[in-house]
């Protein structure tokens, strides 16, 4: 019997064919402690976390909880021990209501004689809403007409429907508002107070920093240690991750405001209900304009009217010779790539290769006449696929074997692939791990040398700061300011536009 540690788990290895996920890892995590799991995309911080929730299960090793023996044979077996985990990908499912996905399985709990007592699944669903602080979600509405940010927080209120004693954390936050973040770490940090145990894996270190006790690392599946509060900066999180000292520039090494004369794509006065209001601008040959502000300021949207995903009220989306975008395809046939902020849900295949999945958006480029050359096919999917370093057996393996960063991977290599003109890049390095961001930017400044034009919506200040040539600030659907690249630009002067 052993009791010091929530969770301990020792000498854990597991291997997928050919890919070793976890070799030999040890640690234990305490009662009541925040423990932040942090790694490059691939590292192995889903994998333990499944072997210790019950989806997956170890070669060899041996996992204790509570002081007993932890074998659980599947996520029921874990979360009757209150042991529960917030994913990465979607989790709700589309046709049901919202309390029909919160009590998926547990019908009979609500049941008499057979019948589904509705009534009282969606007033039990409200209640855990509520009891999680969103209370907006109104149980009884068809999951597929929340946003994917209240579908997250349906499964916010599922996994704390049973008062989880521990609570795995994998990469949910980055996908959320500030304030759905602020949600979770609110629940975090009560979870603690209470003696609970969370687990939060994270690539974005400000927040493993703020809200972590400790903090460990984990590198090409092998445990590097961890760092207690007082130990932790983001200089020894970054060497412990890569193994080496990161040097060189993230961003733009220049503060030029540097494009064509040339005009490309125009908005011009695009108003769609209250959430993007009378937006006009031009892009730039071979500019990088940024659109920033809060996640919900309406630039999300507008990045989707530019692709011709959604059809505005009034205004229009153009290029120079007067060709409007009504439709993601005459925005394709024009050379414009979208790549969306939610990437699981909008462009991947996962039940197909990663080639398949890269070359997918440039046929035309390869193809000869009716014949799509399988080598053509492959060198593309290999050469991008390496520029991003995705971490996989080759480019043959399925997508959805994929670690949630390298999935992110594939679908920003088949854009980059597919020799647009102009791409809307909708937070391209969500969930990606930080030495691979440097390739996102190195690629996007190649892409601007190259007169291609970029327009990148970002929740992150640095990032718009670091590579845009000019920023356009949303707030509550208006444009609330514009920025050229500049030296003494900072921080302050976009938040004080996006508040
Ligand atoms: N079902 C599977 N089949 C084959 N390989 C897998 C499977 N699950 C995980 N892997 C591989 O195991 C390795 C570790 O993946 P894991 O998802 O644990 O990484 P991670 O650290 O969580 O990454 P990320 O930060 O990108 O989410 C990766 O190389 C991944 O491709």
């Amino acid at each position: 019997m052993q009791k010091e540690s929530v969770i301990k788990v020792e000498h854990i290895t597991k291997t997928f064919g050919l890919t070793k996920a976890l070799t030999d890892v040890s640690l234990e995590i305490g009662y009541g402690e925040i423990r932040g799991l942090i790694g490059e995309n691939g590292s192995g911080k889903s994998t333990l976390a499944s072997m210790i929730v019950g989806t997956g299960h170890p070669d060899s090793g041996e996992m204790w909880y509570r002081g007993e023996k932890h074998n659980p044979k599947n996520m029921l077996e874990s979360k009757e021990k209150k042991i529960n985990i917030l994913i990465q990908e979607n989790g709700t499912i589309n046709g049901l209501t919202v309390a029909e996905n919160m009590f998926l399985g547990k019908e009979s709990t609500f049941s008499k004689s057979g019948n589904v007592n509705k009534r009282r699944l969606i007033e039990e669903g409200s209640k855990a809403l509520a009891r999680i602080g969103a209370g907006h979600i109104n149980a009884a509405d068809r999951i597929e007409k929340l946003s994917f940010e209240d579908r997250k927080l349906v499964e916010v209120a599922v996994a704390m429907y049973n008062e989880p004693e521990v609570l795995f954390v994998d990469e949910t936050t980055t996908a959320l508002s500030q304030k759905g973040r602020e949600l979770i770490y609110k629940l975090m940090d009560e979870m603690r107070e209470a003696g609970k145990t969370i687990v939060f894996i994270s690539h974005d270190m400000a927040e493993l920093e703020r809200m972590c006790d400790s903090i460990s690392v984990l590198r090409d599946g092998h445990f590097v240690g961890t760092l207690q509060k007082e130990e932790i900066t983001q200089d020894t999180l970054k060497r412990m991750m890569i193994g080496r000292e990161l040097t060189g520039d993230y961003y733009r090494g220049d503060y030029e405001m540097s494009y064509q004369e040339e005009v490309v794509l125009e908005v011009d006065n695009v108003t769609w209900g209250e959430t993007v209001q009378d937006i006009s601008f031009q892009l730039h040959k071979g500019e990088i304009l940024g659109l920033g502000g809060l996640t919900e300021c309406g630039m999300h949207e507008l990045c989707k009217i530019i692709f011709g995903a959604i059809k505005p009220d009034s205004g229009s989306v153009h290029l120079t010779d007067g060709t409007k975008i009504t439709s993601p395809s005459s925005a394709i046939k024009s050379k414009i790539a979208y790549m969306p902020k939610d990437r699981d849900l909008e462009s991947l295949f996962l039940a197909t290769s990663i080639k398949d999945n890269i070359v997918m958006a440039s046929m035309d480029k390869i193809k000869k006449g009716f014949f799509i050359p399988p080598r053509a096919e492959k060198e593309l999917a290999d050469e991008h696929a390496g520029k991003l370093e995705v971490k996989m057996q080759n480019t043959s393996q399925y997508v959805r074997e994929l670690s949630g960063g390298n999935k992110q991977k594939v679908v920003v290599a088949k854009w980059m692939a597919n020799g647009s003109e102009i791409l809307l890049m909708d937070c391209p390095t969500r969930g990606i791990d930080i030495g691979v961001k440097a390739a996102i930017y190195r690629l996007m400044e190649q892409l601007k040398k190259e007169g291609k034009s970029i327009i990148m919506v970002s929740e992150e200040m640095p990032e718009l700061l670091g590579m845009s040539d000019r920023i356009i600030v949303m707030k509550d659907g208006k444009q609330t300011g514009e920025f050229e690249r500049s030296e003494v630009l900072s921080e302050h002067d976009l938040i004080h536009a996006m508040l």
